[in-house]
């Protein structure tokens, strides 16, 4: 099935079972702060991991102590997808071993 953008609905249905992600302009989005510069960098080799097994890439920043994230779905204009979310649970899913909050 091809994918579709999400509706305003289907939006925020979906953000009402993930707290801390939000929409920032087109994009899903979410900060994380975690303990040391290392172990926010360890997350985001976690994420990179779990993209590459997705084939679906946010832009993910590091920061001193912060991992931030924004994706959206290019092959339809950039839009957000049910794969941005898909992306979203799994690192929601990752983010308490790291101690992430
Ligand atoms: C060819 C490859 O499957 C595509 O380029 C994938 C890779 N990662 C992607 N990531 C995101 N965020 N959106 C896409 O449409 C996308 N497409």
């Amino acid at each position: 099935m091809a994918v579709e953008p999400l509706s305003q609905k289907e939006i925020e249905d979906r953000l009402a079972e993930l707290p801390g992600w939000s929409v920032d302009g087109d994009r899903l989005a979410r900060s994380y702060r975690l303990g040391s510069h290392f172990a926010a960098t360890a997350m985001v080799v976690h994420i990179a991991q779990v993209q590459e097994k997705l084939d679906h890439h946010s832009d993910l920043t590091l920061g001193y102590n912060t991992v931030s994230l924004t994706v959206n779905t290019h092959s339809v204009g950039g839009a957000i997808t049910e794969l941005d979310f898909n992306l979203a649970r799994k690192v929601e899913e990752l983010a308490p071993g790291h101690g992430a909050r």
